[in-house]
């Protein structure tokens, strides 16, 4: 697991540690560690320079320098790659400039532009093998001002390889949001502590390559705000098919979705608790649903419904919503669903239902909801466009506010419950935004939820191995080629088995 902290958190752990050190010495830290990964990039060949020698020793470097700290990191990195040999230009785009940092980089051979002197310092960017952006760092407020937006363009266009400090410049640090210009890293050096900035959209996606380097924090950092799942947590939280298993007790979800006009919406989530591992799956629908259902998915075990689920057997979790219309029947069928004490995943038309009777929440057994940004808004009352715009924020809300563990579907899905840090999931690829996509992750976490799995680490697990799962059904059979090809929610389910053996490897 990554662990992120908010801005608050950061430098409340650096006032601690900081009373503890010298003066400067954890600017010297952070600056050794983003010098070492710069001089790394530089001698892999990643950034430009071939040919024998350490790939430093006569590199073209640039700084764009701001007018805090973030700066002084890149001032002093700058120094450290002079004396191995490198040409440092900073390119001062502040209102004033670290001093140390500066005197140090002069010290050490390398030079000074301002920002407005003409045309040098475009030159100087187009000419760069790597550039390391010091401009904002956990500073930054709001938009880019001049001459950073302007230079955060010119940087982001360059050949040289673009090294973010700390944060890209432009990126709010706690929320990930963007507004207007920012800088498009290649790698972020990021210091002390993972920002939840850099596991969101857009802000995940300007960060590129994201390297931490340890200043020894972490005795001082409070609880996290966010984390990002790895491979080795998911690989704990997805029940095991163990020697002595049998099909009841790898657990049995019941599946309650699709009506007499929607019907694909079942198929795919029998399919997503199907390929999750359940022993067998119980399927609750309309009759036209049933025999589609049974056509698909002759593994599932189902039942023909009308307004009661008496006869459909027992079952150790359900799923609840997808295709299952929003009339009176839904309603009774999800209430009845939601008085059990069983865990319960309520997905689209359910949710819709929901936006109505929000008293169906005021239950204690566990409830995972999985909205998009529209569902989610029309629970909580707001827009769809203030949920994409700080989607972090909207889903603690949401946790608090409806009593559930809630995954917010999206280019980053996230997910909250009360009191716990916001689990941000790293996998997914935009292709998956396909009709019937959001119908099998449904059913994966309900197949978690019924082999046992706490609902936070259900939901987490399934839309990991979902969005991997997506990947792996856009990129094909060729290993490792970053071409990509259009999938349906149908080759995310026959997916499924390939991205559970990534987690054995
Ligand atoms: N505090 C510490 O102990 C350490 C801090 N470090 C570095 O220090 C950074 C934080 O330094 P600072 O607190 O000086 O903050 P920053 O260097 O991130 O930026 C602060 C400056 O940027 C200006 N600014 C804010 N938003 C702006 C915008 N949108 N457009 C243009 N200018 C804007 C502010 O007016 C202020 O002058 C960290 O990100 C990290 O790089 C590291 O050296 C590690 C130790
Ligand atoms: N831009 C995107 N990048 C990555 N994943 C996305 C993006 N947009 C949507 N998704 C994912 O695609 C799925 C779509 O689900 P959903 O919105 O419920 O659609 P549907 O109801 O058609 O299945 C979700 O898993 C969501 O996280
Ligand atoms: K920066």
């Amino acid at each position: 697991m990554r662990y992120a902290h908010e801005v608050e958190k950061v430098r409340a752990a650096e006032r601690a540690l900081m009373a503890r050190l010298p003066e400067g010495a954890l600017m010297r830290r952070a600056a050794a560690g983003l010098a070492s990964v710069c001089a790394g990039l530089l001698r892999s060949g990643r950034a430009g320079v071939t040919g024998p020698g350490d790939g430093v020793y006569g590199a073209e470097v640039v700084l764009l320098v701001g007018s805090g700290d973030n700066g002084g990191d890149a001032l002093y990195a700058g120094e450290r790659l002079a004396r191995r040999g490198a040409r440092v230009t900073a390119i001062l785009a502040g209102s004033k400039t670290h001093e140390g940092g500066l005197a140090a980089l002069r010290s050490a051979g390398g030079r000074a532009v301002e920002a407005g002197d003409g045309d040098r310092p475009v030159r100087a960017i187009e000419a760069a093998d790597l550039i390391i952006d010091g401009m904002l760092g956990i500073g930054g407020r709001g938009g880019l001002r001049e001459p950073y937006a302007t230079l955060a363009g010119h940087a982001s266009c360059a050949i040289a390889t673009l090294v973010a400090c700390d944060l890209p410049s432009g990126v709010d640090a706690d929320t990930g949001v963007v507004s207007g210009a920012a800088v498009h890293a290649d790698v972020t050096v990021t210091f002390g502590t993972y920002k939840p900035g850099l596991f969101v959209d857009p802000g995940a996606e300007h960060a590129g390559v994201v390297e931490l380097v340890d200043i020894g924090l972490g005795p001082y950092l409070s609880d996290p705000d966010a984390c990002l799942p790895q491979a080795a947590d998911v690989d704990l939280w997805t029940p095991q098919a163990q020697r002595e298993s049998n099909k009841y007790r790898r657990g049995v979800p019941g599946v309650l979705a699709g009506s007499e006009t929607f019907t694909g919406a079942a198929v795919l989530s029998v399919g997503g608790a199907v390929r999750g591992g359940a022993g067998m799956v119980r399927f609750a629908s309309a009759r036209h649903s049933v025999e589609l259902v049974r056509h698909h998915w002759p593994e599932a075990v189902t039942s023909v419904v009308e307004d009661s689920l008496s006869g459909v057997g027992r079952v150790n979790a359900w799923v609840a919503g997808p295709g299952m219309g929003t009339d009176e029947r839904a309603e009774t069928l999800l209430g009845e669903v939601l008085a059990t004490d069983l865990p319960v995943l309520v997905d689209a038309d359910g949710l819709t239902v929901l936006t109505r009777r929000r008293d169906l929440l005021g239950r204690s057994a566990p409830t995972v909801l999985t909205p998009h940004a529209g569902e989610l808004a029309r629970l909580l009352g707001t827009d769809a466009d203030q949920v994409e715009a700080r989607r972090l924020e909207h889903v603690r809300r949401a946790a608090e506010e409806l009593n559930a563990t809630v995954l917010l579907k999206g280019s980053t899905t996230v997910i909250a419950e009360a009191d716990r840090p916001v689990r941000v999931n790293p996998t997914g690829t935009p292709r998956l935004a396909t009709a019937g996509s959001g119908d099998v992750l449904s059913g994966l976490i309900g197949a978690f939820l019924a082999g046992g799995a706490a609902a936070i680490d259900a939901a987490a697990a399934g839309a990991y191995l979902h969005g991997l799962a997506g990947r792996l059904a856009a990129a094909g059979p060729e290993p490792g080629s970053d071409a990509e090809a259009p999938i349906s929610a149908q080759d995310v389910v026959d997916a499924l088995p390939a991205a559970f053996r990534t987690l054995a490897g």
